[in-house]
C-alpha cells in the first residue's frame, strides 16, 4: 500500500460560469502521508477550498491525476464517489453544515446511517462523549452555540474513523476562545485516531499547529516558510 493517503498530479480544475472559463486549480502537485497534518494558507480566491472540494470528490477535476486512499477519484461514478467519502473522508466546513431538523445525535449519527450500520447511534453518543456533550444529544443545531454545532461537526466527522479530515476554516465562524478550544479537540481527535489532516485556515497559529504547512497561490501549491511569530 502507498505511504501516501493523498497524490495528486498536475492537478486541474476549471468552471465555467456566467463570465466564461475560470482555471481554479492550475496544475497542484502534493502528496501527503498518511498520519500527516498538513495546512494550506494562501490569499481568498487562490483556490484553497477547490483543492478540498476536488480531494473529497465533491468536484471533479478537469485533468491530472487525483488518488486518495488509493482510489483513482477520476474514474468513479456519482455513487462510487459518495461511498468513497463515507470510507475515507470526514469533512469539517466553517458554517458547520449541520442537518437543522436533526438532533445533534442524527447529525453526528448520518455517515454511519449512511453506511447502513447498526450501531450508528451508540457510536454517534461516543463520538459526542468525546467532543464533551453527551448531555446536549436531543437538541437541535438552533438550540446549540457555534462552538457546540462545531463540535457536533467534529463528531460526526470522525464517527465513522475516516483516515482523512478535510477541515476549511473550522473556526472561521468562532470566537477566538471557542476556537481554540474546537481546534484543541480537533487535534487531540486526529491524535488518537491517527488520522491525516488538512487544513485550510487564515489563522496563523492553528497552521502552526500542522506539521507541514504549503501556501496556494493562483491556484498552484507552493512550499511555504513559516512566517515568525
Ligand atoms: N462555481 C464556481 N464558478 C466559477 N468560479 C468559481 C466557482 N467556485 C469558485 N470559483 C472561483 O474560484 C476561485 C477560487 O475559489 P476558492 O473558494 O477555492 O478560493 P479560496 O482560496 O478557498 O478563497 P477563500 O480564502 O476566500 O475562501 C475564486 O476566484 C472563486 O470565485
Amino acid at each position: 500500500m502507498s505511504q501516501s493517503i493523498v497524490e495528486l498530479k498536475d492537478l486541474q480544475l476549471s468552471l465555467v460560469g456566467g463570465g466564461g472559463r475560470v482555471n481554479i486549480l492550475r496544475g497542484v502537485d502534493l502528496e501527503v502521508a498518511r498520519g500527516e497534518t498538513l495546512s494550506i494558507v494562501g490569499p481568498s480566491g487562490a483556490g484553497k477550498t477547490t483543492l478540498l472540494m476536488a480531494v473529497s470528490g465533491l468536484e471533479r477535476a478537469t485533468a491530472g491525476r487525483i488518488r486518495v486512499a488509493g482510489v483513482d477519484l477520476a474514474g468513479l461514478d456519482e455513487d462510487e464517489l459518495a461511498r468513497f467519502r463515507r470510507e475515507h473522508v470526514g469533512i469539517v466546513f466553517q458554517s458547520f453544515h449541520l442537518v437543522p431538523t436533526m438532533t445533534a445525535l442524527e447529525n453526528a449519527a448520518l455517515p454511519l446511517e449512511f453506511a447502513g450500520e447498526q450501531d450508528a447511534q451508540p457510536r454517534a453518543l461516543e463520538a459526542l462523549t468525546a467532543v464533551g456533550l453527551q448531555e446536549r444529544v436531543d437538541h437541535f443545531p438552533g438550540q446549540l452555540s457555534g462552538g457546540e454545532q462545531q463540535r457536533v461537526a467534529l463528531a460526526r466527522a470522525f464517527v465513522a474513523n475516516p483516515s482523512l479530515i478535510l477541515a476549511d476554516e473550522p473556526t472561521g465562524n468562532l470566537d477566538l476562545e471557542t476556537g481554540e478550544r474546537v481546534m484543541d479537540l480537533l487535534f487531540r481527535l486526529q491524535a488518537e485516531q491517527g488520522t491525516t489532516l488538512i487544513l485550510v485556515t487564515h489563522d496563523e497559529r492553528l497552521s502552526a499547529r500542522c506539521t507541514r504547512r504549503l501556501q496556494m497561490v493562483d491556484g498552484r501549491l507552493l512550499e511555504s516558510t513559516r512566517s515568525p511569530s
